[in-house]
């Protein structure tokens, strides 16, 4: 048996949350190319629905490239090129019909520095859904700018100042604001990549307390470099090394009983 110091678990387990659950995105074979550069090969994954999945791995493993993939992302980077198949409810994400703006609404994306447009805390809300034509009132509008804010743990400490730059909040409080942007225009899928390396310690409890309580709600991927934060807020843990997934499953048992011996030397601290 393998264990991590202080390794601390979810409060959900597996057998609560994720075995349950329908997989709600499938990838098959996929295979990432930046230029000659093979950096992603054969990834093949089952990402359960209204659970956390951690990626997990050492700097440069493919970890944000894999995540990339889930909202096409990478479409955006000129020599990054993509092949395989990912599905989200069975339909092929990379069909040419499909427009990649629905799909990020769909597949709302965390980056690791809060990067909160400079408008007010408000108008970084109500930007997506206004784009998107999601609400036809002002009224409605102003519904979805606070269900969102209250879902993102926000709501409480901005009703006073919406009209405040949400450039002027702490770190902290903007990637909430940044999650409630997210959550605005529906999404089902939510992807963190290490949303909280920036971080302080008391403003990643946060973060990861509303990880938990986003669960019940959305689809979440986290590529976090704490092995100790996978291990308290996922269900999931998927370990990537050297552009593979070596090993994917229940987060207790990638921590406790891994059965690969890459995953065992990381989570052990041998390497990475
Ligand atoms: N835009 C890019 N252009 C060229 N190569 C890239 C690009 N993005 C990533 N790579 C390369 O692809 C590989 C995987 O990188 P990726 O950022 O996905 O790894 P990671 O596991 O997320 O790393 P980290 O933990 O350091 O963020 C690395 O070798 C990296 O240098």
């Amino acid at each position: 048996m393998t264990t991590m110091p202080n390794i601390e678990l979810a409060k959900a387990t597996v057998a609560e949350v994720a075995d349950e659950a329908a997989t709600k995105v499938v990838a098959r074979e996929v295979n990432v190319y930046y230029a000659d550069k093979h950096a992603l090969h054969d990834v093949s994954i089952d990402i359960p629905e209204k659970a956390v999945t951690a990626f997990i791995g050492p700097s440069g493993c493919g970890k944000s490239t894999f995540l990339r993939c889930i909202n096409r992302m990478n479409d955006t980077i000129s020599i990054c090129r993509v092949s395989g198949r990912i599905e989200i409810d069975g339909s092929d994400i990379y069909d040419r019909n499909l427009d990649p703006v629905q799909l990020r609404a769909k597949v709302g994306m965390v980056f690791q520095k809060p990067n909160p447009f400079p408008k007010s805390i408000y108008e970084n809300v109500a930007y997506g859904p206004r784009i998107h034509g999601l609400t036809s009132s002002k009224a409605d509008l102003d519904e979805v700018v606070t269900m969102s804010l209250k879902r993102a743990g926000l709501y409480e400490e901005v009703k006073d100042r919406l009209a405040s730059p949400g450039t002027g909040l702490s770190g902290g409080q903007q990637q909430r604001l940044c999650i409630a942007r997210a959550i605005a225009v529906n999404p089902e899928v939510i992807l963190m990549d290490e949303p909280c390396s920036a971080l302080d310690p008391i403003a990643t409890a946060k973060i990861e307390e509303l990880i938990d309580e986003l669960r019940e709600n959305y689809t979440i991927v986290i590529v976090t470099h704490s092995m100790q934060q996978a291990a308290r807020v996922s269900q999931r843990t998927a370990f990537f090394h050297l552009g593979k997934l070596v090993e994917e499953g229940p987060t207790e048992q990638i921590f406790t009983a891994p059965q690969d011996k890459r995953t065992q030397d990381y989570i052990t601290g041998r390497f990475g």
